[in-house]
C-alpha cells in the first residue's frame, strides 16, 4: 500500500491528480520505475447541455446491486408492468469512482459531473476550459475563436481529458459513449499541433502531417467536415481521401503540402500499394471506430497503414464507444506507454436514450408491427436498421408503397452518388425516415436523430449499442426500439443486459433467460432472413423503385 492509500484511510482524500507533480517526485523517492496511475475524476464545470452523464449525479454505488435491491426502490423504482431496472454491476476499475461529494449544487441545481477513469503514467490535469489549452499548451488563440463560433463552448469529458494527454504528446486509447465529441477530442489536438498549415510556413512540405482513419466513406466525409470547421480562417490542406484526390496526389508537389488526410483504409492501402503516397511523416495518426477498424475486415490494412508511419515520433490514437478486451489489447500493443481513458460506464449506451424492446414473433410479422407504428405519430427523423442491403432495399420499398412520406434509404450497394445524396438530404432534415444497414451504424453525427429502430437484430453487443447511438447525441434525448423474434431469443439476454446497465427496464422474464455461450453469442443476429421483408408481394416493386 503506498503512503498516498494509508495517508486517506481515515475518510481523507488525497488528490493525486491535483498534486501529481508531488506524487511523482514521491514516487520517485521509492523507486526508480515510473508506476503506472489509475484516476478518476467528476467534472464539475460542465454546462447542462453537456452534461451527458446526469446519471451519475451523486455518484455509482461501490457495491454491486442486487435486482432486489433495486426493485425495492433504492435508486430506480420497479416498473409496474414487471420490468427490472438496475444499477450497473460495477467492475473492478469502477469502483475506484467515487469521491463522495454531494448530489446538489449549493443552489439547488443537480451537480453536473460525470466519471472519467483514467490509467497509465504521468496522467496530465483534465482542460476544464477550452482556454485552459491556450495558457498551458499555447493553443492557437485562432483555434479557440473557431471553436467559439462553432459553439463549442465547454469541453465534453473525453475532450477535458483526452485533449490535454494528447497536446503533452502521449499515446492515447479513449473510450467515450456514441455522441459525446471524440471527434473534437482528436482533432483539435491534432490542429493545434501541427501549429500552423505548413503552406503558411514557405515550406516545400515532406509529406502528410497527419492521418485520421475511419471505418465508412461517410463518417470520413463528415470527420472533414468537422476538420473544417477547425480550420476556418487558415489555408490548411485537408484532404478527404477518394478517387479524385488520390488522383491529385499522385503529384509529389502536391502532396507534399498536405496537412491532414481523412480515409478509409482500403483506399489508402491501394495508394500505398501504387506508390503514389508515403506516410513516413505522419507524425499523428487517428483511428476513429478503433474496435472496427481492428476487426477481421480491416485488420490487415490498418497494419499496413501503421506499418508505413515511420515518422520516429509518432503520436497514436485509438477512440471509439466500444472497446472490447480482445480488440483494446491489440490496439494497446500498437501504442506507446499510452494512457488509457473510460468515459462513463464501459460498453455502456447513455441513458439519456429510452431503449425497449419489442416481441414480433417472426419475422414476416415486423412488416405489420412497423407499419402500425408508424402509422401512430412517431418523433422524426428516424432511423431504421436492417441487417441486409436487400432487406434495407426491400422495407424501403414496402414504407413507400404503404405510403409513409419522407423515405430515404442507403446501404453500401449504393452508388456513391446515391450515399452521398442521401446522406444530405437526412443532414436537410427532409428524410423523416431512413432505411439502413450497418454502414449507418458508426459515428454518423445526424444531429436530430429522435428514434432508432432495430428492425433486425444487431449482430453483436457493440453493433447494438453503436446503432442506438444514432440518437441521444450531444446530450438530447432519443429512443431505440428493438424487434426481436423467437429465433432471436437465444441472444436476447445479451441486449436486456446492455439495457439494464444503462436504466432502461426489462422485462422479467427475459432476465430469466439463459446467458447465451461465447459461441453463441457469435451467432447473434445472424438467423437466416429472406432477402425481401415482405416475400408475399411480387407486384408493385417497380413501381415503389420508380417513386421513390
Ligand atoms: N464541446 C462541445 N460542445 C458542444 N457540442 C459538442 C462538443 N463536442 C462535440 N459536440 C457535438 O456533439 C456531437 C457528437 O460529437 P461526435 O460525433 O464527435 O461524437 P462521438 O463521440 O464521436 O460519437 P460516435 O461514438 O457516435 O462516433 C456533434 O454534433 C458535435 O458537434
Amino acid at each position: 500500500m503506498d503512503a498516498f492509500q494509508l495517508l486517506s484511510r481515515g475518510g481523507v482524500r488525497f488528490d493525486k491528480q491535483r498534486f501529481q507533480s508531488d506524487v511523482r517526485l514521491f514516487n520517485k523517492s521509492n523507486s526508480t520505475e515510473t508506476k503506472a496511475t489509475v484516476s478518476v475524476s467528476l467534472d464539475s464545470q460542465l454546462p447542462p447541455e453537456l452534461d451527458f452523464f446526469k446519471y451519475a449525479t451523486g455518484g455509482q454505488s461501490k457495491r454491486k446491486v442486487t435486482h432486489d435491491e433495486s426493485v425495492a426502490g433504492a435508486s430506480r423504482p420497479a416498473d409496474p408492468s414487471g420490468s427490472i431496472q438496475k444499477r450497473r454491476k460495477v467492475d473492478a476499475e469502477d469502483q475506484l469512482s467515487d469521491d463522495g461529494s454531494s448530489d446538489e449544487e449549493a443552489d439547488g441545481t443537480p451537480a453536473r459531473k460525470h466519471r472519467v477513469v483514467s490509467k497509465g503514467s504521468d496522467i496530465p490535469m483534465p482542460a476544464d476550459k477550452f482556454e485552459e489549452l491556450t495558457e498551458r499548451y499555447g493553443m492557437a488563440p485562432r483555434l479557440l475563436a473557431n471553436l467559439r463560433e462553432h459553439n463549442y463552448k465547454h469541453p465534453t469529458g473525453v475532450q477535458a481529458h483526452g485533449i490535454p494527454i494528447l497536446l503533452e504528446g502521449r499515446d492515447l486509447a479513449a473510450i467515450s459513449p456514441t455522441g459525446t465529441g471524440k471527434t473534437l477530442a482528436y482533432l483539435l489536438p491534432v490542429f493545434s499541433s501541427l501549429r500552423a498549415p505548413i503552406a503558411s510556413l514557405n515550406d516545400a512540405g515532406s509529406g502528410v502531417r497527419a492521418l485520421v482513419l475511419a471505418p465508412t466513406r461517410e463518417l470520413a466525409h463528415q470527420i472533414h467536415n468537422e476538420c473544417l470547421k477547425l480550420a476556418t480562417g487558415r489555408k490548411w490542406r485537408l484532404v478527404l481521401f477518394n478517387k479524385a484526390t488520390a488522383s491529385t496526389l499522385r503529384d509529389k508537389n502536391v502532396r507534399d503540402k498536405v496537412d491532414i488526410i481523412i480515409s478509409t483504409p482500403l483506399r489508402l492501402v491501394a495508394a500505398i500499394q501504387e506508390g503514389s503516397l508515403e506516410l513516413n511523416n505522419v507524425r499523428h495518426l487517428i483511428l476513429d471506430e478503433a474496435d472496427r477498424l481492428l476487426d477481421n475486415e480491416f485488420i490487415a490494412q490498418v497494419q499496413e497503414v501503421v506499418a508505413v508511419c515511420t515518422y520516429p515520433d509518432v503520436r497514436k490514437a485509438v477512440f471509439s464507444a466500444t472497446l472490447p478486451a480482445g480488440v483494446e489489447k491489440l490496439a494497446m500493443g500498437m501504442l506507446r506507454n499510452p494512457i488509457r481513458i473510460v468515459v462513463g460506464l464501459k460498453d455502456t449506451p447513455l441513458p439519456l436514450i429510452a431503449q425497449s424492446l419489442t416481441y414480433v414473433a417472426d419475422d414476416a410479422s415486423k412488416l405489420p408491427s412497423l407499419l402500425t407504428y408508424l402509422a401512430q405519430p412517431y418523433n422524426p427523423p428516424l432511423l431504421i436498421f436492417t441487417s441486409t442491403q436487400p432487406r434495407a432495399s426491400s422495407l424501403a420499398e414496402e414504407l413507400t408503397m404503404n405510403g409513409v412520406p419522407n423515405m430515404d434509404c442507403l446501404h453500401a450497394g449504393m452508388t456513391k452518388k446515391e450515399r452521398d445524396d442521401a446522406v444530405s438530404r437526412m443532414r436537410r432534415g427532409e428524410s423523416w425516415i431512413m432505411v439502413t444497414t450497418e454502414v449507418m451504424a458508426r459515428g454518423m453525427d445526424f444531429k436530430g436523430v429522435r428514434e432508432v429502430i432495430n428492425y433486425d437484430f444487431p449482430t453483436s453487443v457493440q453493433s447494438y449499442i453503436h446503432r442506438i447511438g444514432r440518437t441521444g447525441r450531444a446530450g438530447r434525448e432519443g429512443k431505440a426500439v428493438t424487434y426481436f423474434t423467437d429465433a432471436d431469443a437465444p441472444y436476447l439476454k445479451s441486449i436486456a443486459n446492455v439495457l439494464l446497465q444503462s436504466g432502461s427496464s426489462v422485462p422479467e422474464w427475459i432476465l430469466k433467460l439463459p446467458k447465451p455461450s461465447r459461441l453463441k453469442k457469435k451467432q447473434m443476429g445472424r438467423v437466416k432472413r429472406a432477402e425481401t421483408v415482405n416475400p408475399a408481394r411480387k407486384i408493385g416493386r417497380r413501381d415503389a423503385i420508380k417513386k421513390r
